[in-house]
């Protein structure tokens, strides 16, 4: 199991404290969540006894897009999983490997990205990376496990930059087999193409493979992670290190998320959900997990919560007896965001799910001005001035939600108007704070069932 259940008396007399928690060093066990996909060469006696010692793990990220997405967060957890079995990690930026392009999964060549961009993106990554660690250490992680150890950010431009093509080709070169190379599925599915593959690309395992030696050799890494697609390049770094009659090297590959469809969620499908807040915003995030289908919800619970599986099937049973709650998926929506955006971020998806759901004008009271307009998007903004004894007729005509004066009376007295989401049909009522106008200075207007204007009253 990966969750053993530790009893720890806690004095001589009865006191029994019960505290669940993970196993330490076992993460072959995480196969049980269903976060393993292959484990690389396979499970042996050998590899059993390694994980019982703390160990290095290591897992890469090309900065090819200015933010990681949920896919790549699969592979986060599973290096916090890692720490929190007491190993080292380690997230290896690839600012070089970005402008030579993976073709794993590719179908095509990819468009070489300028170095500013790489470097940008790479700085943007690194945030991602560090806030999600934070995150997990702040919110998540129970203070009373003992420390984790920090993971370590590298960035393989920094070993690539000062080596010269000559001497890489004349040591690392040598170790690589062109059969073996041609024989991965990446190159294997492009050669027969129309387009072919560059000699760019085809080189890509090469870095890859020599990228691990470097962990190993600088910081005895022996275990690399990476999504199911990367098996490949992860055996490609094993030949290398196995050639040179290093220590065994271990590589571990976890299912691809995908969409719907069954394609792969990432930047190259275009249907990526976004780590970066300005990308995907904490509520958007929210809403994702909020919306998974019900026959998905417990295997994501597994995936991306630290949850223990008794603690999943207490929730599934809730669930089941009241599909309506929605408590598994709350639950779901709830740890990723607190993962992902820290407290702040889930508090803020939470407020503006209320004022969207509940329809209550005290949620949209608590509404920040920024996340008003995310919750309204597409509403139009106005600023008015507020005048003593506004009536609703005037709020209305001021903020042009009406063509004439004509429309607007009939359309109210229809019931067509409603004010900070509550009905209004006496356009003569004269504006009152906290009824008309929130506490926050703002007002929400909605004709008809979709026409939202957002009024930011000044004096
Ligand atoms: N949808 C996904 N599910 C699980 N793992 C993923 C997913 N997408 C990417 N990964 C993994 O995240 C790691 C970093 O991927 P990287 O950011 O370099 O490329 P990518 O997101 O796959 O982008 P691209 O679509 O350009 O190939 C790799 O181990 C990759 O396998
Ligand atoms: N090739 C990986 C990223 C990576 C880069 C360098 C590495 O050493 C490891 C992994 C991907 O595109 O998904």
């Amino acid at each position: 199991m990966i969750i053993c259940v530790l009893n720890r008396i806690c004095s001589a007399r009865t006191c029994k404290v019960v505290i669940q928690r993970y196993c330490a060093s076992n993460v072959l066990k995480l196969n049980e969540r269903g976060l393993l996909q292959d484990v690389f060469p396979p499970p042996s006696l050998a590899l059993q006894k390694l994980l019982s010692q703390p160990q290095c793990f290591y897992a890469g990220f090309d900065p090819t897009a200015d933010s990681l997405h949920i896919g790549n967060l699969l592979v986060l957890m599973t290096m916090l999983h890692c720490q929190r079995a007491g190993h080292q990690t380690i997230a290896l930026i690839g600012g070089a490997t970005a402008l030579i392009g993976d073709p794993s999964g590719k179908s095509s060549e990819r468009i070489a990205l300028p170095e500013e961009n790489v470097k940008e993106n790479t700085n943007v990554i690194g945030e991602n990376i560090t806030r999600i660690f934070q995150n997990h250490q702040k919110y998540i992680w129970e203070k009373n496990r003992g420390p984790l150890k920090p993971v370590k950010l590298v960035n393989n431009a920094d070993w690539y930059n000062n080596v010269s093509i000559t001497k890489f080709l004349s040591t690392a070169g040598r170790h690589f087999r062109v059969g073996a190379m041609l024989s991965r599925n990446s190159v294997q599915s492009r050669i027969n193409s129309e387009s072919g593959i560059s000699f760019t690309e085809f080189s890509y395992q090469v870095l890859q493979g020599y990228d691990w030696l470097h962990l190993l050799q600088k910081y005895k890494c022996r275990f690399q992670i990476g999504g199911s697609d990367q098996m490949g390049n992860i055996v490609s770094g094993h030949e290398l290190i196995s050639r040179m009659g290093l220590e065994e090297v271990f590589g571990l590959t976890i299912p691809l998320v995908t969409n719907e469809a069954g394609s792969k969620l990432g930047k190259t499908a275009g249907n990526a959900v976004w780590i970066t807040p300005s990308k995907t915003s904490p509520y958007e995030l929210y809403q994702f997990f909020m919306r998974v289908k019900d026959s998905e919800v417990e295997q994501l619970l597994k995936l991306f919560t630290f949850c223990s599986t008794d603690e999943i099937s207490t929730i599934m049973e809730k669930q089941t007896n009241k599909p309506e709650s929605r408590v598994a998926h709350r639950k779901l929506a709830q740890q990723v965001t607190l993962l992902v955006h820290g407290e702040n971020g889930l508090k803020s998806a939470e407020r503006i799910t209320e004022a969207l759901y509940s329809k209550s004008a005290d949620s949209l009271a608590r509404l920040q001005p920024s996340e008003l307009n995310e919750t309204f998007r597409g509403a139009t903004m106005v600023d008015i001035l507020l005048e003593p004894a506004t009536s609703v007729l005037d709020m209305v005509m001021k903020a042009n939600c009406f063509a004439n004066e004509n429309d607007a009376r009939r359309i109210i007295l229809a019931g067509g108007l409603h004010i900070n989401q509550v009905k209004c049909t006496d356009y003569t009522e004269i504006l009152s704070l906290g009824r008309h106008i929130l506490p926050n200075g703002i007002s929400l207007i909605r004709v008809g069932k979709k026409h939202y204007y957002i009024i930011k009253w000044m004096s």
